[in-house]
């Protein structure tokens, strides 16, 4: 059975198809603002699959999404009534991202509980899963992106900036001084999070990170275990694999 797998996030929307479990034969995105039926239809053409399974959290892309999917086979999407295979001890678990669902399911999948994941997309989050396994809750932060964004609207003479690693700590332009609050000082954010959340936790508790910005952000910070590109998507993959009964579900 082939499964196509969709990652409606704030940014981008992440596509992956499987056929294999754990391998994904093709992968790309389109930009959340772009998605219309249009754009659907031209990036999915050709493209074959038996059922698709989406985790959003963009109400009305979501609906865009699941009306051209609809047409095409069962569509499933994710909520904390699916079957994530992990307890959830949280209080109103119908308010979790299904981003933050589908990202406990990958990395209790991939790595083992206990985890923490930190998802460095529009906003960061970060999500404990406790030895159980369970959703314990989590963190939500400005991303990287956001952050970068805000000086240089909201001041005269900031520009906009590129997120890429500063040459120095000690700026030498206003864009390289940028860079290090942005890069840098992130950099920081993540680390006393992470502290805190182990803190409140037993025992070596293993981070491991995914979303646009984990690769620059987690560049030297040890105390990020791994850095996993498609771990929202797989993590749909394995709720898919429940939902439709495939084999090894
Ligand atoms: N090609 C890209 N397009 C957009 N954002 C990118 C790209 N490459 C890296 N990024 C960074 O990734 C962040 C978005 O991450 P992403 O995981 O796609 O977010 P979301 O899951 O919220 O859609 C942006 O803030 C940006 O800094
Ligand atoms: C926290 C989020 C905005 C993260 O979205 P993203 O940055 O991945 O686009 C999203 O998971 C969301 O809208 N969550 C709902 C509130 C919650 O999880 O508590
Ligand atoms: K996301």
């Amino acid at each position: 059975m082939k499964l196509l797998l969709i990652d409606n996030s704030n940014t981008r929307t992440k596509f992956a198809l499987s056929e294999q479990e754990g391998r994904f034969s093709e992968t790309f995105w389109i930009p959340t603002s772009e998605i219309c039926e249009n754009t659907l239809t031209h990036a999915l053409h050709g493209i074959e699959f038996d059922a698709s399974l989406i985790c959003s959290v963009v109400p009305l892309k979501r609906k865009v999404l699941e009306d051209y999917l609809n047409q095409h086979g069962p569509v499933h999407a994710l909520s904390c009534q699916s079957p994530l295979g992990l307890g959830i001890d949280y209080p109103e678990p119908d308010k979790i991202g299904a981003d933050r669902l589908a990202n406990a399911v990958g990395v209790t999948d991939r790595h083992g509980a206990p985890a923490i994941v930190i998802d460095f997309g529009t906003a960061v989050t970060f999500d404990v899963i406790s030895a159980t396994p369970a959703y314990a809750g989590g963190v939500i932060a400005p991303g990287l992106g956001a952050m970068g964004e805000y000086l240089g609207r909201r001041t005269a003479l900031l520009p906009q900036i590129e997120l890429i690693e500063p040459p120095s700590a000690i700026g030498k332009s206003t864009q390289a001084a940028m860079q290090v609050g942005a890069v840098i000082g992130y950099r920081g954010l993540v680390r006393e999070i992470l502290s805190a959340l182990r803190h409140e936790m037993d025992g070596k508790v293993q981070a491991v990170a995914t979303g646009g910005d984990a690769s620059l952000i987690a560049r030297g910070v040890t105390e990020i275990d791994a850095v996993d590109p498609d771990l929202t998507l797989h993590g749909l993959e394995r709720v898919a694999r429940r939902v439709f009964a495939i084999d090894g579900g």
